[in-house]
């Protein structure tokens, strides 16, 4: 596929609610799109790096100049790429997973909207349909999350995650328990806050049967989650840690996790995040979807993802509106507790381009 050019643009979405985790609170993503030109039709990708490097070291402005600097003018000189090409392309970049994977996700858009192939077909999605969990920021008080959860739970959501930090994690996950009783799908993330000091901390959560912890450590600790895993009863999901196939390879052999949360953003693209995926079939891992506050576009492409059969987990694929008023693309709905894959060619939504006009704050044409 000949790619005539780049547009990089960046959009304003404004959250519903502050969603609040260890590292800090979003009120707004400042989302970078990437719109990829490809002749007989365009493709889109989302880099899901946000404002500040708090979730990983990658931010959305960096993320972009890294694509106008190196990224671009890699694929500008290739004769012709398509999705699989792009991460052989890029290889020589050292890291910057999510900015690889915004400009992969655009060539793979384009390339399946001219094949007239769904993104779910191209990466082997089983599922019509996937179970919707939801992510829940910390709280000001218990009644607040009482409050969110209970709605949550009212709109049908399969499985609640409780973000935790020091101070806000055996309350929150105990309330919970009492209020809605132990059939409820419950998890917690507590996004890199704890320590191995904490680990009999948070041995006191096993009482309450969480499905997972997520990322009690750091990301780089794997050795630490090995032996905070033998402590606990609850299963430790990575997240921050997972950033490629190798290490999931890494993580599981070393005992660091039982349960691997996967986003193709963090892992350099869903080329690497079915890589990922299979990975942790080959070694009976169970995978859930990761979510990163994304529009319907990258919403749009995790749905698919998710339809692999390893995901056996609900993900973090919630409704559109669980995060936006409105979206740039058509809203993703619960249904039953789940949201439907999309069925078109490429990622199968379409840019609303009035939304997507009155959000913009910058865009960028890079002609190849
Ligand atoms: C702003 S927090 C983003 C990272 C976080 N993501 C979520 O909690 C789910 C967000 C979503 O529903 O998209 C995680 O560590 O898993
Ligand atoms: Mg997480």
């Amino acid at each position: 596929m000949k790619i005539a050019g780049i547009e990089l643009r960046r959009v304003a979405m404004p959250l519903v609610a502050p969603f609040r985790t260890s590292f800090g609170t979003e009120t707004e993503r400042d989302v970078l799109l990437v719109r990829v030109d490809a002749g007989a039709a365009e493709g889109w990708g989302e880099c899901v790096a946000m404002s500040e490097p708090l979730y990983s070291y990658e931010h959305v402005d960096g993320a972009a100049e890294v694509i106008r600097r190196f990224l671009v003018p890699i694929l500008a000189a290739a004769p012709s790429v398509d999705g699989y090409a792009v991460g052989e392309l890029f290889e020589p970049i050292k890291g910057h997973p999510m900015a690889k994977a915004a400009v992969e996700m655009a060539v793979l858009d384009a390339q399946l909207r001219i094949a007239g192939m769904s993104f779910g077909g191209f990466l082997g999605a089983v599922k019509e349909t996937v179970p919707a969990g939801v992510s829940v920021g910390i709280m000001d008080t218990i009644p607040a999350l009482l409050t969110a959860v209970e709605s949550y739970l009212a709109a049908g959501y399969s499985r609640i995650k409780l973000k935790i930090e020091p101070g806000w994690d055996l309350e929150p996950v105990a309330a919970v328990r009492e209020q809605f009783g132990p059939d409820v799908l419950l998890q917690v993330d507590a996004n890199t806050a704890y320590t191995l000091a904490d680990a009999r901390h948070l041995a006191r959560l096993d009482p309450y049967d969480l499905l997972l912890i997520e990322q009690p450590l750091s990301e780089d600790d794997m050795r630490g989650h090995a032996q905070l895993a033998r402590v606990l009863q609850t299963p430790v999901c990575l997240d921050e840690s997972i950033t490629s196939a190798r290490a999931a390879a890494d993580a599981i052999a070393l005992g660091a996790c039982s349960i691997v949360n996967i986003k193709p953003g963090r892992v350099g693209g869903y080329l690497e995040a079915r890589r990922v995926h299979d990975v942790c079939a080959a070694n009976g891992i169970a995978v859930w979807c990761g979510g990163m506050l994304e529009t319907g576009l990258g919403r749009a492409a995790n749905i698919a993802l998710a339809a692999l059969p390893g995901f056996v987990l609900p993900g973090d694929t919630s409704a559109s509106d669980r995060y936006y008023a409105t979206d740039i693309t058509e809203p993703f709905v619960l249904e039953d507790g789940h949201v439907r894959v999309p069925t078109g060619a490429g990622l199968g939504v379409t840019v609303d381009s009035a939304e997507l006009s009155a959000r913009t704050t910058a865009t960028e044409w890079i002609p190849f």
